[in-house]
């Protein structure tokens, strides 16, 4: 049943709207979890990643696997046994456990929880990453278990990645209200936020609630959907108009990287200054124009993650068999852009910016409307921030890497899921307007005489970026996270 429809307007509300960035004063790092045994079940793309920086971080790490991926050597016992890390049996590991992680995949949750439950001591505590087991299928955890959630704002990979840079990712941290019987539930998830390096990028204090609507309404829109959308339109667009194939390939999958690299560090609006002044004005228009097209589908992604039809609609698929998410997966590898292969031409920096300036348009246009709307849901502004600015530049990176098939196969199955329901809805919502589109806007660049621009046009456009609520929330939240980074 799905917990957050069984709640009453207020309590929804109330749970949607919990959102308070922590002070760095409020964490003690891992001493909570100081001397208790940590297990992990399973260990894919988050279960090692976190693994990996909570044994850094000092603590007793050990990994349950199911007994056929022990028994078959699979990738997930690979990953825990040639990393050092002790794997066992359900039976091995979960009754001497202080806290289980469920890192298997959302999918799974009901039937893994209903497994290692029995088997966990009194008084442990149950952790997840990704609160859809709680909220959208109303999971009942014994009561005398702890029930927190430490979901860290990025791919696994990621968290790995910048915890060794002495860093962390943005993490929202929450206790399930029904599950808190000793009252300590915010400070073991304090510690284990703490040992994932989340503590030291910003820690959130969410709600199980917001951090699902959140996450879900991100992951399909602007960080997987948006790109995904993107890369299909772009590409195909520079071949049809002749342009050499490898090139075309290549302004993409390094593309989106390279240009939300400059939205990482001083966000929309220093992207867009990355613009001469005529590309910047064209890149505004047609941003707005992108905005007009796909709002309504916008809204409609975040209006069935509210009301329950998206998580009913996967759920259907989880039943028979993943059908579509099966199906989807194959004919994304059958896209032209799949397909293709990047040229060995030099491209600079500069230039995927002046022949990317679609590319700019629809990250612009994705980020603000995903903010807009989670917010006008009752999304919280930080945590909308984090669900769209934040973390795009993230999901590139994964695009730069091995394309589509990268980014499909290191996000969630939810993740994935949503992302192809996004995208078979706006490659279609996006034909007519991108029947209008020329060589000048994807591929060669405008080639204006010159950076001549009417003054009033340009202050026009200036005010409007930099006046957007993502980039007031935007410029406070990075400037907590350099103060950050300064200290170590
Ligand atoms: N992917 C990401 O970067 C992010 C994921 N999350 C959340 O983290 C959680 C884990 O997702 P993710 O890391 O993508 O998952 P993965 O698909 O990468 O890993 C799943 C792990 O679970 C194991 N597993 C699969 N099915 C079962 C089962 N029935 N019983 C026991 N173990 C099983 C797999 O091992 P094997 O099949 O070998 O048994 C594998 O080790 C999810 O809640 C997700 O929403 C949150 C933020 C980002
Ligand atoms: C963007 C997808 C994600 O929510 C994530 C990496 O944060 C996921 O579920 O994989
Ligand atoms: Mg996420
Ligand atoms: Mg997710």
């Amino acid at each position: 049943m799905n917990y957050f429809n069984t709640l009453p307007l207020r309590l929804q509300l109330e749970q949607l709207g919990q959102c308070s960035f922590m002070d760095s004063s409020e964490f003690n790092g891992v001493e909570k979890l100081k001397g208790k045994k940590i297990v992990v079940v399973g260990c894919g793309a988050q279960g090692l990643n976190q693994g990996l920086n909570l044994r850094d971080s000092g603590l007793d790490v050990s990994y349950t696997l199911r007994q056929a991926a022990i028994d078959e050597k699979r990738q997930s016992y690979l990953n825990a046994t040639e990393n050092g890390f002790a794997v066992g049996t359900y039976e091995e590991m979960l009754p001497t456990a202080d806290l289980v992680l469920n890192l298997t995949p959302d999918k799974q949750h009901t039937n893994v929880v209903k497994a290692v439950m029995p088997l966990m001591k009194k008084g442990a505590c149950l952790a997840y990453s990704h609160g859809f087991n709680i909220v959208e299928e109303g999971m009942q955890v014994r009561e005398d278990l702890t029930v927190v959630m430490v979901a860290p704002k990025s791919p696994g990979t990621e968290v790995r990645e910048e915890y060794k840079r002495g860093f962390g990712v943005p993490t929202l941290i929450a206790v399930h209200k029904e599950n808190d019987p000793n009252g300590d539930g915010l400070e073991i998830a304090k510690a284990y936020a703490a040992g994932t390096g989340g503590d030291r990028a910003g820690v959130l204090l969410s709600s199980f609630i917001a951090e699902v609507k959140s996450d879900l309404m991100g992951e399909q829109t602007i960080l997987c959907g948006m790109l995904q959308t993107g890369s299909i339109l772009c590409y195909d667009k520079m071949i049809e108009k002749g342009m050499e194939a490898g090139y075309a390939s290549k302004l993409i999958q390094y593309g989106w990287e390279t240009v939300t690299e400059a939205l990482k560090h001083g966000g929309i609006t220093n992207m867009m200054d990355r613009l001469d002044n005529p590309s910047k004005i064209k890149c505004f228009d047609i941003s707005e124009e992108l905005k007009t097209i796909m709002r309504p589908l916008f809204n409609k992604h975040m209006d069935d993650i509210m009301g329950g039809a998206f998580s009913e609609g996967m759920m259907a698929d989880w039943a028979d068999g993943d059908a579509k998410l099966l199906g989807w997966r194959e004919e994304t590898g059958q896209t032209n852009f799949e397909k293709s292969v990047a040229g060995d031409m030099e491209i600079s920096e500069q230039e995927f910016f002046d022949n990317g300036i679609l590319m700019v348009a629809m990250v612009k246009a994705g980020v603000e409307l995903a903010f807009e709307t989670m917010v006008a849901a009752g999304i919280k502004e930080e945590s909308a921030y984090y669900e769209s600015l934040h973390e795009t530049p993230l999901i590139a990176n994964l695009i730069s890497r091995k394309k589509l098939y990268e980014m499909n196969k290191v996000i969630s199955d939810t993740a994935e899921y949503g992302c192809y329901l996004f995208a078979n809805a706006c490659v279609p919502l996006l034909a007519d307007f991108m029947k209008s589109v020329e060589t000048d806007i994807i591929g060669k660049g405008l080639a204006a005489d010159g950076n001549g621009v009417d003054n009033m046009a340009l202050i026009d456009v200036n005010e409007a970026i930099r006046n957007h609520p993502v980039e007031v929330i935007g410029k406070e939240l990075r400037s907590f996270m350099t103060a950050m980074k300064a200290i170590l």
